[in-house]
């Protein structure tokens, strides 16, 4: 099959983000934010640490006293703080993270003093310098600083410092619900006995569920559709409240391919159809009522590379990601990787050494060598054969 009539994977992408609107901006508690993005930039509203804090278990002295002896004055413990203002002469017991006392500058850590009754001395090197072991007020932030903005994911580390700095909650754009469905006369639920030959399992619906898993999506996903017009009607109906429905199987051009012809039924307005990659050529999409429906190929492989390319960063950009699109990494060709037609190639690779090596069984059906990938090096149309040391473009699976 020619070129001819295939939209170039760029435009695809470009015509596909430009249907996705932002799902509206909710506040929601910090313990349910992972996996989000942020709607918008992020403030501290107070300075980390908010005071002079001890960075160690010692004493607060003042500098100009070495090398002492001290009189212990009381102490300034964690959330406990030394009321008074620390006297010549004097020293205060203070634990790590606890508030340095008033007229204190320096930190003696206990390994370097002894201490008998109520006086302290210095037994080891002492502080190093005045300021020792202590962490100045806002040394991490100030209030008022910008932490993060607009657009960026929400990880373990950013709800921490969105904790320290003051924050409860978090404006993020809310969940996502996306109806999918396999569908096929000759697919049966997994794990269910097949009752020919010409029957398999149906792995699409469910390795899509697990790749949407990763982001705040909330997935329904129905029985296994029958192929008559009737049922796939019945179905995409069934999903009407959806914000993207996905599909597999059914979009190309066989006499049983009836996802467009349904969508058509349905009011559905298509706006792409068959895309210059392989795998994944037969995607569909269109807009039905509020929703985007989007037809993946029902081969396998071709279903998690379109899914890779196309449904995820259609999902980011409906959740405000400010970068949605995969982002590819430069590897070395380890092998010879062959001449490419007017298809976009995604080639299954392994990385060994730090190259990339092409994977011998590239069938779109393959999912053992989609398993045994690590990267799917992604090979440009019309590009000539790759020697070994070539730069190739490559998405890391992992
Ligand atoms: N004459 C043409 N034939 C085909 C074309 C074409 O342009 N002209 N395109 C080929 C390409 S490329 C692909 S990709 C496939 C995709 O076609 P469909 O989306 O219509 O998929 P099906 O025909 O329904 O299924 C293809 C293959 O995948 C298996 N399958 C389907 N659904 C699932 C599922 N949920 N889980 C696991 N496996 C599934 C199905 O049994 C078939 O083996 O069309 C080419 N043909
Ligand atoms: O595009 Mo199909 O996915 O080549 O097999």
């Amino acid at each position: 099959m020619s070129g001819a009539g295939l939209l170039p994977l760029s435009e695809a992408q470009q015509r596909l983000l430009a249907l996705a609107r932002p799902t509206p901006v909710v506040e929601l508690p910090l313990g349910r934010c992972l996996g989000h993005y942020l709607a918008r930039p992020l403030t501290a509203v107070r300075g980390q640490p908010a005071a002079d804090l001890s960075a160690m278990d010692g004493y607060a002295i003042r500098w100009v006293d070495l090398p002492g002896p001290w009189s212990l004055a009381g102490e300034s413990a964690a959330g406990r703080p030394f009321e008074g203002m620390l006297q010549p002469g004097q020293a205060a017991r203070i634990s790590t993270g606890a508030i340095l006392p008033a007229g204190a500058d320096t930190i003696l850590v206990q390994e370097d003093a002894e201490r008998d009754e109520q006086t302290l001395r210095l037994t080891g090197e002492g502080p190093p310098g005045r300021g020792a072991h202590i962490r100045c007020a806002g040394h991490d932030f100030m209030p008022g600083t910008a932490l993060a903005s607009a657009g960026e994911m929400i990880d373990a580390r950013l709800i921490a410092l969105s904790a320290m700095a003051g924050h409860g909650t978090l404006p993020v754009h809310r969940r996502i619900r996306v109806a999918i469905f396999d569908t096929g006369d000759e697919l049966v639920e997994p794990g269910m006995a097949l009752p020919s030959p010409a029957h398999l399992p149906a792995s699409n619906g469910i390795m899509l569920g697990a790749m949407l898993a990763q982001l705040p999506v909330d997935t329904a996903s129905s029985a296994i559709v029958p192929d008559r017009l009737e049922a796939v009607i019945e179905a995409l109906s069934a999903h009407a409240d959806a914000d993207v429905v996905i599909t597999t199987g059914g979009a190309s051009v066989g006499d049983h391919d009836l996802i467009q012809p349904a969508l058509k039924r349905l009011g559905g307005s298509v706006d792409f159809w068959r895309i210059a990659m392989r795998p994944g050529r037969p995607v569909m999409v269109a807009r039905l009522g509020k929703s985007i429906a989007v037809g993946l190929p029902g081969n396998p492989v071709s279903a998690f590379v379109t899914a890779q390319m196309l449904v995820l960063p259609l999902l980011r950009t409906m959740l405000g990601a400010a970068v949605a699109l995969p982002q590819p990494t430069l590897l070395p060709a380890g092998a010879p990787f062959p001449a490419v037609g007017h298809r976009q190639d995604f080639v299954r690779a392994r990385i060994i050494g730090g190259a990339i090596h092409p994977l011998d069984n590239q069938d779109s059906g393959a999912l053992h060598t989609l398993r045994r990938a690590d990267a799917l090096a992604i090979r440009p149309p019309h590009a000539a054969a790759a020697t070994t040391g070539d730069p190739i473009a490559c998405l890391l699976l992992s």
